[in-house]
C-alpha cells in the first residue's frame, strides 16, 4: 500500500492521552491520519472536553480504541503497562498491530507477548525526547518484536510525519543503550537538584555558580524536575541494566569525593586522566567540541550578569560521570544515534570540561585545595547514593516523595528554566547538526 492508501484506510489508536500520547495524537491527526484515543475511562468527559478542538476523536476507553484501531500505541505509565495491556489486549482488533511508548521495553514487550492475541503484530516505538521538544531530527526507535514487513512499513509511514531520525533496534539493545544514557543522566541531574535543596540555595541566586557549565547544570536539572516523577522512576526502576549504572555513578561520586577530602591529588589526577583517555580517546586534539562556555553562557537563569572571574568548581557531578563511564566500559559517543537532548548536553558539558586545555587541571586543583564546595559536594554524594538506593529497591513511593519535595523547592523558577532550556536545546541541536556536516 502507498502512504496515501495507508492514510485513508488505517486507523491509529492511542491509549493514554497524557503528554506524549497527546503529542502523537495531535501530530498524526494533523498529518492526515485518522486517529482515535482514550485516557482513563473515569476521566472521559474531562478528556473529551480537553481535546474538543483537535482533529482526533476521544473515545470512552482503551477497549473502544482497541476494537477499531489498526495500530494501537500504549502511552501510559511504565509501572502500570502490564496491568493496562492485560485489560485492553482482548479487545484488540483482529490482525492489528500493538506497540508502546514506555521508556523501557522489556516489561512492555513481555506484557504484549503474554496478553495480545496471536494474530496481532507487536511493533513498539520510543521517541527519545520530551513532549515539548520538536521531534524533527530527534531519534525515534522502532522495535519490530513480531511483525510482517508490511506492518513495519505501515508504522514507518505513520511516524514519518514526525521527521525524526528512525533507528531500528531490538528491545534488548534499546534497554541497554537507554540504561547507559538516560538513566545515569537523570541520576546526575536529580542529585544536583537534591543537593541544592539540601543546602537551601537557588544556584542562580549566588555568584558561586556562574558560567556556561553551571547554566547547563541548572537548566537541565530544573527541566527534569518540571516533568512527571513517574517518567524517570519508571525508566530507571523497570530497567535492570540501569540499576548497576546508577550504582556505579554513586560509587564514582563517593570515591572521587573521598580522594578530594583526603587531599590525594596524585591519585585523583591518575584516576581522572585514565578515565579521560578512555572516554575521549576519539577526540584527542580536542577539536570541534559539542559545546563551549560561550554558547552556554547565554542561557543563564540569573537576572544579573556575572562579574569578575568565574569561581572554579570541583565539578563532582561531571567528573563522576566520566569516571563511571570508564568503570562500566561505556564510550558515550557510540550511543549518539540513540540519545536524548539531555544526554547530549550532559556529554557536551563533560567533554568541554575534559577536553578544553587547562580546565580539568584547574578543577583537580580546586577539588583538593579549596574547601568552599565541600558541603555542596557532600550533599551531592549523599543524593547520588540515595537515588541509587531508591532505584535498586524499586521503591516508587520513596522516589515520588523525594522527587516531589525537590520539585516543590524549585517550583517558582520551573517555567522560566523550561523556556531557557528549550532555547538551549535548539542551539545545541543546531551545533550537533553543523558538526555532523
Ligand atoms: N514525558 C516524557 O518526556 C517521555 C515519556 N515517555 C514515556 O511515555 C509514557 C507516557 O508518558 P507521559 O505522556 O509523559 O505521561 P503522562 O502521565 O502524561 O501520560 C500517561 C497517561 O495515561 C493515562 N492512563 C492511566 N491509566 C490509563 C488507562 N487505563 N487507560 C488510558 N489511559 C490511562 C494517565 O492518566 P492519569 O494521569 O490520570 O493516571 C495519563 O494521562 C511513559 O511510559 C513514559 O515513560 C517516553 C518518552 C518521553
Ligand atoms: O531527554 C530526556 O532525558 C528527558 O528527560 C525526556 C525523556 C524522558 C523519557 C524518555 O523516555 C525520553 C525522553
Amino acid at each position: 500500500m502507498t502512504d496515501e492508501q495507508l492514510k485513508s484506510e488505517k486507523i491509529v489508536g492511542i491509549i493514554g492521552l497524557g503528554d506524549m500520547g497527546a503529542m502523537y495524537a495531535e501530530r498524526f491527526s494533523k498529518a492526515g491520519w485518522k486517529v482515535v484515543g482514550a485516557d482513563r475511562e473515569d476521566k472521559f468527559v474531562e478528556t473529551k472536553a480537553k481535546f474538543a478542538g483537535q482533529a482526533f476523536e476521544v473515545l470512552r476507553s482503551g477497549h473502544h480504541v482497541s476494537r477499531v484501531s489498526d495500530y494501537i500505541i500504549y502511552s501510559v505509565e511504565a509501572k502500570n503497562i502490564g496491568a493496562i495491556v492485560q485489560t485492553y489486549a482482548p479487545s484488540t482488533k483482529v490482525g492489528a498491530v500493538v506497540g508502546g511508548q514506555t521508556s523501557c521495553k522489556a516489561p512492555e514487550i513481555q506484557a504484549f507477548e503474554e496478553a495480545v492475541p496471536e494474530d496481532v503484530d507487536i511493533i513498539s516505538v520510543h521517541s527519545l525526547h520530551g513532549p515539548k521538544v520538536d521531534p524533527t531530527g530527534q531519534p525515534l526507535v522502532i522495535i519490530k518484536q513480531r511483525a510482517s514487513d508490511e506492518n513495519v512499513k505501515f508504522v514507518e509511514s505513520l511516524v514519518s510525519c514526525l521527521n525524526s531520525k528512525v533507528v531500528h533496534l531490538s528491545a534488548a539493545e534499546h534497554d541497554k543503550i537507554t540504561a547507559d544514557t538516560q538513566a545515569v543522566t537523570h541520576a546526575a541531574f536529580l542529585s544536583m537538584g537534591c543537593a541544592w535543596k539540601e543546602i537551601n540555595q537557588y544556584p542562580w541566586e549566588t555568584p558561586r555558580w556562574v558560567g556556561g557549565m553551571e547554566n547547563a547544570k541548572m537548566n537541565i536539572s530544573l527541566r527534569i524536575y518540571a516533568n512527571k516523577w513517574h517518567v524517570y522512576a519508571g525508566l530507571a526502576i523497570t530497567n535492570p541494566s540501569a540499576h548497576g549504572q546508577v550504582q556505579q555513578y554513586a560509587q564514582s561520586a563517593t570515591d572521587l569525593f573521598t580522594l578530594m577530602i583526603q587531599g590525594k591529588k596524585k591519585e585523583l589526577q591518575e584516576r581522572l586522566y585514565e578515565a579521560k583517555n578512555f572516554v575521549f580517546r576519539h577526540n584527542p586534539d580536542h577539536k570541534s567540541l559539542l559545546l563551549d562556555d560561550a554558547i552556554l553562557s547565554e542561557f543563564s537563569l540569573s537576572k544579573t550578569p556575572p562579574e569578575g572571574r568565574l569561581q572554579p568548581n570541583s565539578h563532582l557531578s561531571l567528573i563522576a560521570i566520566v569516571d563511571s563511564w570508564h568503570h562500566l566500559g561505556i564510550v558515550p559517543y557510540d550511543h549518539i544515534i540513540c540519545s536524548t537532548p539531555l544526554f547530549r548536553i550532559f556529554l557536551g558539558v563533560t567533554e568541554y570540561l575534559f577536553c578544553t586545555p587547562g580546565l580539568l587541571e584547574d578543577c583537580i586543583d580546586v577539588a583538593v585545595s579549596d574547601p568552599s564546595f565541600r558541603h555542596d559536594d557532600l550533599e551531592f554524594t549523599f543524593a547520588a547514593r540515595n537515588w541509587a538506593n531508591i532505584i535498586a529497591r524499586g521503591d516508587y513511593e520513596l522516589y515520588k516523595k523525594t522527587f516531589e519535595e525537590t520539585q516543590r523547592f524549585f517550583e517558582p523558577k520551573i517555567a522560566h528554566a523550561n523556556a531557557i532550556g528549550n532555547e538551549m536545546i535548539k542551539t545545541i541541536l543546531q551545533r550537533v547538526k553543523e558538526r555532523e556536516q
